[in-house]
């Protein structure tokens, strides 16, 4: 709770269009407070810090909501763009649990925005210092050593096993289980390796940047754009494997009931609670496959018109978390989860992105993710465990899930 009240400070914001077609990400200048939000070369990077707010417990997502509101309604700014994004932005990481952990929203000094190859620049305060570029070399890790994280994998496969024999009994029917794994690197990571590596192989998933939260996402939780809201579910998960091609390997997904009944409790659980808030409200019929370089998922989309004025963090508040890193039922799966994997999630599988002032913005599901900390990399994956589900099968997927981070810390250029 460091920013100052801004409508005693006075404090001025002016976004402008600038010329440039340089990479997005290729324009942090530094590896400390890289903040990014970006698919496709388009989306939102940031530095500087004008101010921050780390609410956290179980009404983290209300005291996120009314701290923004508050912030953004102090601030004069001339908007001379007029686009989703443009004006002062908040990135914004939220804790996966009530308890521990704790969540985060940053408010950039600069910000560097594209959309629909418009580039604009926001500055809070004092006007930055262009030209915008990279500053400070991006430091490739040397020696990486990997060791096992808070839970083992081997302690892992026990939790699954334990999950399935508490579904036979009847107790839930589904739960997302999560290990973590650790990097050790030589010196401090810079962020900004990660987020090149992930953005050139994963271009179809959000690359996100918040306080040392580093990843390529492919799940959206919410989008809010005016009275419109977007949501794409992701669940029910396939690898590749020798002799399969990846046609027929969707063709298994798509008929594989496990993982059609896994891919069902995920669009249930994101639609009940989305509906209260929406006038209308379209679910996809039926899932299709989205297919990523190291895994594909059984995908749907949901789409809805606002019927009041509900922002972005209290929409995400209400679905979060949805059954796709949670489970069913919601309370009992979030309980089975603290007691099995007995491990701080910290923000892996809580939402991130970003939210302006109008309280539209995006915020996807921090999947493929890491947390950086100095020397350290700390990965998150896991994947949704049911009646059916294999122990051995799970390890598999949670490691197929760790690639992106893997080859983005360990790829040579
Ligand atoms: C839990 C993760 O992924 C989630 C779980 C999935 C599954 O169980 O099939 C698929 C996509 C995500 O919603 C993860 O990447 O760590």
């Amino acid at each position: 709770m460091t920013a100052p009240n801004p409508r005693a400070t006075g404090l001025r914001a002016r976004s402008r269009v600038v010329r440039t077609d340089e990479d997005l990400l290729r324009l942090l200048p530094s590896a400390e407070e890289a903040l990014a939000w970006v698919m496709r070369g388009e989306g939102l990077v940031g530095w500087g810090e004008a101010a921050r707010f780390e609410p956290s417990g179980a009404d983290r997502f209300e005291q996120a909501d009314r701290w923004w509101r508050d912030y953004a309604a102090g601030i004069d700014c001339a908007d001379e763009v007029g686009l989703p994004g443009s004006g002062p932005v908040a990135f914004v990481s939220m804790a996966f649990a009530d308890d521990p952990g704790s969540s985060v929203l940053v408010v950039p000094q600069v910000l560097v925005g594209r959309r629909d190859g418009i580039t604009w620049v926001t500055e809070i305060g004092e006007p930055a210092e262009g030209p915008f570029h990279a500053v400070e070399p991006v430091r490739k890790p040397s020696t990486i050593r990997y060791s096992e994280g808070e839970l083992s994998v081997t302690d892992y496969r026990d939790a699954v096993e334990q999950a399935v024999k508490r579904m036979r009994a009847g107790e839930l029917d589904k739960v997302v289980l999560a290990h973590d794994l650790v990097a050790s690197v030589e010196e401090t990571v810079d962020p900004r390796f990660l987020l090149h590596g992930l953005s050139a192989k994963y271009p179809s998933c959000w690359v996100f940047s918040v306080d040392g939260l580093v990843g390529a996402t492919p799940e959206m939780l919410m989008r809010r754009q005016d009275s419109r809201v977007y949501s794409r579910v992701l669940a029910g998960t396939m690898w590749p494997h020798a002799g399969v091609d990846a046609d027929e390997l969707a063709q298994e997904l798509l008929a594989s009931a496990k993982n059609q009944g896994e891919h069902t409790y995920a669009v249930e659980s994101l639609a009940e609670a989305l509906r209260p808030f929406c006038s209308s409200m379209s679910v996809s019929p039926r899932p299709h496959v989205l297919r990523l370089p190291n895994v594909m998922h059984l995908a749907s989309d949901v789409a809805g018109e606002l019927a009041g004025e509900s922002s972005l963090l209290r929409l995400a508040g209400a679905v979060h978390p949805t059954a796709a890193v949670g489970g069913t039922p919601r309370a009992k799966a979030v309980a089975t989860i603290t007691e099995l994997e007995g491990m701080d999630r910290g923000r892996y599988a809580g939402p991130v992105g970003w939210v302006d002032a109008n309280g539209d913005g995006e915020v996807g599901i921090a999947l493929r993710c890491a947390q950086v900390a100095g020397s350290t990399v700390r990965l998150f994956a896991g994947g949704g465990v049911v009646p059916d589900s294999d122990p051995d099968t799970e390890v598999a997927e949670a490691a197929a899930k760790m690639i992106p981070i893997r080859d983005a810390l360990e790829r040579a250029d």
